[in-house]
């Protein structure tokens, strides 16, 4: 099947939207863990998502230097909140790779640009580089991905229930509030 220019959906969030949290408990942006990446991410323009994540201590593999598995981490998920965000469509991570190209210090903040290259069928392609301290500092990380678009049925089979209705109600509340219907539940 060709690969076809990417379509953003009608209703994806505008350039210069910032992202919120997709889910507390995700490691990549949730801020439930510590430890965790507390990625940011916010719309560009032209198909892209800029996101930023800083290395503490809590992501080291050699001393000083981040783990190129969690750096890895970072590029799935703002990868995944550009498929997830542009297309509002949902898709999971098929196959990541990624290159290394100059080592990451604790302490840096990686200035990720990710864009959606094309979509096949269920196939979505997206691909993203890492500026190390500065949006257009040295590209340090750079990630090619496939996600493959999914029915609900896939978290629903193979998540935790619970922590699906956690994310649903917590969705629900937020609906509330953008739509100014809070004080229907919670006066
Ligand atoms: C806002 C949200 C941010 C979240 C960021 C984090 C995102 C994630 O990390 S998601 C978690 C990690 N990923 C997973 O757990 C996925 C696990 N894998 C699966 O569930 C399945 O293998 C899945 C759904 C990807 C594909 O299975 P299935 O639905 O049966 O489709 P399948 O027919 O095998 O594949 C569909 C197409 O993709 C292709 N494909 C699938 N996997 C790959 C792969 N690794 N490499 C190349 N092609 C692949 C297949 O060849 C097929 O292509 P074609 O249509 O041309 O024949």
């Amino acid at each position: 099947m060709d690969v076809e220019p990417p379509a953003v959906h009608p209703k994806a969030p505008t350039p210069g939207t910032e992202l919120g949290i997709h889910f507390d408990e995700c490691f990549g942006c949730g801020d439930e863990f510590e430890a965790g990446l507390h990625l940011r991410s916010r719309i560009g323009e032209a198909q892209t998502v800029y996101s930023e994540f800083t290395v503490t201590a809590a992501h080291q593999g050699a001393p000083g230097l981040a783990h190129g598995g969690l750096l890895a981490c970072a590029f799935d998920e703002a990868l995944g909140s550009t498929v997830g965000n542009l297309l509002r469509r949902p898709a999971v991570t098929g196959k990541l790779e990624t290159d290394f190209r100059r080592p990451v210090p604790v302490g840096s903040t990686l200035y990720i640009e990710a864009r959606l290259d094309g979509t096949a069928g269920r196939k979505i392609y997206a691909s993203a580089d890492g500026h190390l301290d500065a949006p257009d500092g040295p590209i340090a990380v750079s990630a090619r991905a496939l996600f493959v678009a999914v029915g609900f049925e896939h978290f629903t089979t193979h998540g935790d229930p619970a922590a699906l209705k956690k994310l649903a109600d917590a969705q629900e509340k937020a609906k509330r509030v953008r739509e100014g219907r809070d004080w229907e539940i919670n006066p």
